[in-house]
């Protein structure tokens, strides 16, 4: 079996070897411009179109949890990939727990009030400000996927009342589900922290806007981990400004890098992190993948298939 793998920056050296460490029977080979040898599986991010058009293989694999980049280039480049040829990508693989990690220091940093601790500190005031209660501060999840559901769990030990808001209906124990754009408002209605875990599709896009933020609690928090092109920056500022949203957490935005001249870069109640939400986890990820490529060899059934229509 032959394995062909692509990542922009990646060190390709170190990922072929901990491949063909964890699957010695396998050829792996880091692909290269020109390289049209047969292949059984793609392993890829951001991948040339030539790499993959008119191959017949058994599978693609994202080497990532979010597949709108390969499927931008799959709507844009017709053939790139047959429509039979099944894409997979990362199952949680060591992100789940970053994003937790994220979501929880973040929260309990809002919730402690460390904000506005550190906004007094900058004026060397000694002010003790009132509690807040944890019955206020309901943390909304959009996205109750791999990655949502994750995070919803590790806010329930911290005493947060916790909710998800999804397509179809979940039953995380101790978690409020909502599903539906029908079921929308009512996630939004009292949710005093948002933290979106949405995929990026054409339903998705531009969600986080001024009618969304809108409904959420007064003096609310918006934590963005997943793309940046879910929030419509222009109405998260005029939304700070207004005082309706009292900080915002985030690590993606609509362009990367985050041009110097973006307003948010400045913006005293805004702190960001440079995509670094969850990384891709070189082991558990090559754990994942062989698990993935045993199995299908074998015939059985695998979790991580896209759904190329539905875009996620
Ligand atoms: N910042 C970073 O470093 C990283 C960001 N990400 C981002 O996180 C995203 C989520 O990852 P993951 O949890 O693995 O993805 P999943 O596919 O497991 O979960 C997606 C969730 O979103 C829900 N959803 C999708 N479309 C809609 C819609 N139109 N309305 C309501 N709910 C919807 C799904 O509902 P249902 O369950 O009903 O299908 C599902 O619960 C990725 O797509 C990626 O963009 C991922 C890794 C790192
Ligand atoms: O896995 C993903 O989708 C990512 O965004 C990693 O940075």
């Amino acid at each position: 079996m032959d394995i062909i793998f692509y990542h922009p920056s990646f060190n390709s050296d170190y990922w072929i070897n901990a491949l063909r460490k964890a699957m010695p029977q396998v050829n792996v080979r880091a692909w290269t411009a020109g390289d049209n040898a047969p292949a059984d599986y793609a392993l890829v991010w951001h991948p040339p179109v030539e790499m993959l058009k008119g191959r017949k293989l058994k599978g693609v694999f994202a080497l990532g949890a979010g597949v709108d980049a390969i499927l931008g280039q799959l709507s844009a480049n017709p053939g790139m990939l047959a429509d039979d040829i099944p894409l997979f990508r990362l199952e949680d693989t060591g992100m789940g727990s970053q994003m937790q990690e994220y979501a929880v220091s973040q929260v309990l940093h809002w919730f402690r009030r460390f904000d506005d601790y550190q906004a007094l500190k900058q004026q060397s005031r000694w002010q003790q400000l009132e509690e807040y209660a944890h019955g206020d501060f309901t943390v909304g999840i959009l996205g109750a996927g791999v990655l949502g559901s994750k995070v919803a769990e590790s806010l329930l030990p911290w005493g947060f009342p916790v909710r998800c808001w999804s397509r179809s209906r979940k039953s995380l124990p101790g978690v409020q589900s909502f599903a539906g754009p029908e079921e929308l408002g009512d996630f939004l209605q009292g949710t005093r922290v948002l933290i979106n875990l949405l995929p990026n599709t054409p339903e998705t896009v531009g969600l986080i806007n001024q009618s969304l933020l809108n409904q959420l609690a007064e003096h609310c928090y918006v934590m963005n981990l997943a793309r940046g092109v879910h929030v419509v920056e222009a109405d998260l500022l005029a939304a700070l400004e207004s005082g309706k949203v009292k900080g915002a957490m985030l690590d993606v935005f609509s362009r990367e890098p985050l041009p110097a001249d973006n307003p948010l870069w400045a913006h005293p109640r805004v702190a960001m992190t440079p995509h670094i939400a969850a990384f891709t986890r070189p082991t558990e990820a090559i754990e994942f993948i062989s698990h993935t490529i045993g199995k299908l060899e074998r015939g059985e059934t695998v979790s991580g298939r896209v759904d190329r229509v539905r875009g996620y």
